[in-house]
């Protein structure tokens, strides 16, 4: 049977580089030109493995410019979007202006959005819709904090914020949405979960989405894993079967390393 070692996935990977409040534009438009040129002198091909970065607001046009005037096959995303389309919500950003910046995705439900800014599932649901109105693909974070996982609670509580954000989300808009799984305890603390519990997770996220919808959906949405992803452990966490991909933070602040996640295939064929 056919299997990714030997290059054959189910759906198309896709390696998100999320940089936080890291990097103003002219370091995003660095970044941008040399991770292209080294994927291009490795001939990467963009429709198999799929690859998109996530630099602040204040850094997309830039990128866009860069991205048009070169014609990267490079994609890019927003880091967060307002639940409402246009208004007096100072700080907000909408889902149309993203869409008019060429985005093609934007991140919901990051962990440090429901920390830092007290994002309920309840926020997270609106914003997936906001995205979704706006031809936007969200890409919907979910996972568990250490006191959960110990508890032995992970996988209900994960379920539970997949349930409450996929409200009022049809079955067609779940198959095009990507979720990230990312356990809280293992994001920017060198902590990987092992690769068997990372695929513990994405097949029980897909499973709550079969039960939800049909098997078709669940088998069409994209589950990746972050947290601690690096070039030296994405070849063993890419080989598990329901994941799909890696949401990177800090490893992707690195050309040459987030070039070399990328490039995972080339690891998961040679080891
Ligand atoms: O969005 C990315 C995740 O929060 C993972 O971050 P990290 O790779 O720095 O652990």
């Amino acid at each position: 049977m056919a299997s990714k070692t030997d290059g054959v996935y189910d759906r198309t990977p896709l390696i998100a580089g999320n940089w936080k409040m890291n990097m103003d534009h002219f370091q995003a438009v660095s970044l941008v030109q040399k991770l292209s040129w080294t994927l291009a002198d490795n001939d990467h091909d963009f429709d198999k493995v799929q690859v998109a970065v996530f630099p602040p607001f204040t850094d997309l046009r830039s990128v866009q410019t860069l991205i048009m005037a070169d014609k990267l096959e490079l994609t890019y995303g927003g880091q967060d979007l307002s639940p409402h389309d246009t208004g007096a919500f100072t700080g907000d950003v909408s889902g149309d202006f993203l869409k008019k910046l060429g985005c093609a995705y934007v991140l919901v439900g990051h962990s440090e959005r429901r920390s830092v800014h007290a994002e309920t599932n309840q926020i997270v649901n609106a914003k997936l819709q906001a995205a979704l109105r706006h031809g936007l693909t969200p890409i919907l974070c979910v996972g568990e904090g250490l006191e959960t996982r110990q508890a032995g609670q992970h996988v209900e509580f994960t379920k539970q914020q997949l349930r409450e954000a996929l409200e009022g989300i049809s079955a067609e808009q779940t198959a095009q949405l990507v979720i990230a799984y990312e356990p809280v305890w293992a994001i920017g603390t060198g902590e990987v979960a092992g690769s068997d519990d990372a695929q513990e997770m994405s097949a029980a996220l897909r499973d709550e989405i079969a039960e939800r919808y049909d098997t078709e959906t669940a088998n069409s949405t994209r589950v990746l894993y972050g947290g601690s992803v690096k070039a030296d452990n994405v070849a063993t966490i890419m080989r598990e079967r329901d994941i799909d991909g890696v949401l990177v933070g800090g490893a992707s602040l690195d050309d040459a390393e987030f070039a070399n996640i990328v490039r995972f295939e080339h690891h998961l064929l040679t080891d």
